[in-house]
């Protein structure tokens, strides 16, 4: 079969949807930013969550940032990397903790300090940023593996720890996404069109 022919690979796929992702103009990611976070507000899952991940856009990624307005009594966390390889994230409280350092892929991190520090599996729900996403709730991320490592436990414990969101631009919703053994899977995906429930 010719190559034209056959699925995107992965490593395709991520190229193509993160190039048209960046090529998203400001107005329009502005107002995807504040759909998103409106449709969000009204899920009973966002509601009933007190201690949320939430992420430092980078690359095109939908602005998820405005919910901290929207929700002041809410703690939201940003992650942090692990030092070591093959470890999972932390999540630091932000704001309170200073942002001032980059990681190694030029996202601003906090700086662990005296605030509020807390494991995957300690918070009740978590934004996930992904380069693609299926509605059956399959997610293509940058291929760090990082947030497949962090929430790795819930493949043997579906209940514990926080409802997974997946959180994207509409354009970033592909038919099928081949699963992986290790890939979580999301409960929700929110974008600025849908909400998609999982399952
Ligand atoms: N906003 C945001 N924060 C996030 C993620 C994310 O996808 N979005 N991550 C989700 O996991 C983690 C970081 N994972 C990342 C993995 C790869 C690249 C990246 O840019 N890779 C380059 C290769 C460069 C290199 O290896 O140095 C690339 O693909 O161009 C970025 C983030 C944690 N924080
Ligand atoms: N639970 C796990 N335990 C060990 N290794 C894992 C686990 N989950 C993922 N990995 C490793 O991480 C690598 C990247 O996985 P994948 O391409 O699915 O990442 P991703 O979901 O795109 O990335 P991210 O979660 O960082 O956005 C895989 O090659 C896999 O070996």
């Amino acid at each position: 079969m010719p190559d034209s022919d056959a699925a995107p690979s992965k490593q395709q796929l991520r190229q193509q949807i993160r190039a048209a992702r960046r090529g998203l103009g400001r107005y329009h990611q502005r107002l995807a930013s504040r759909r998103l976070c409106a449709r969000l507000a009204l899920s009973p899952e966002l509601k009933r969550a007190q201690h949320i991940g939430i992420y430092w856009p980078m690359d095109g990624e939908i602005d998820p940032r405005p919910l901290l307005q929207r929700f002041p009594s809410k703690r939201f966390y940003l992650p942090v990397l692990p030092r070591a390889a093959r470890s999972t994230m932390t999540f630091l409280h932000w704001p309170g903790a200073r942002l001032r350092y980059r990681n190694r892929y030029g996202i601003p991190e906090p700086v662990a300090g005296r605030s509020d520090q807390r494991t995957p599996a300690q918070l009740d729900l978590v934004l996930l940023p992904l380069v693609a996403f299926d509605p059956k709730g399959a997610r293509l991320g940058m291929g760090g593996g990082y947030y497949d490592r962090s929430f790795a436990f819930k493949r043997i414990n579906p209940g514990k720890g926080p409802v997974l969101v997946g959180i994207a631009h509409q354009l970033q919703c592909v038919a099928e996404l081949p699963v992986e053994s290790w890939d979580i899977p999301l409960v929700l995906v929110a974008t600025d069109e849908r909400l998609y429930r999982c399952r």
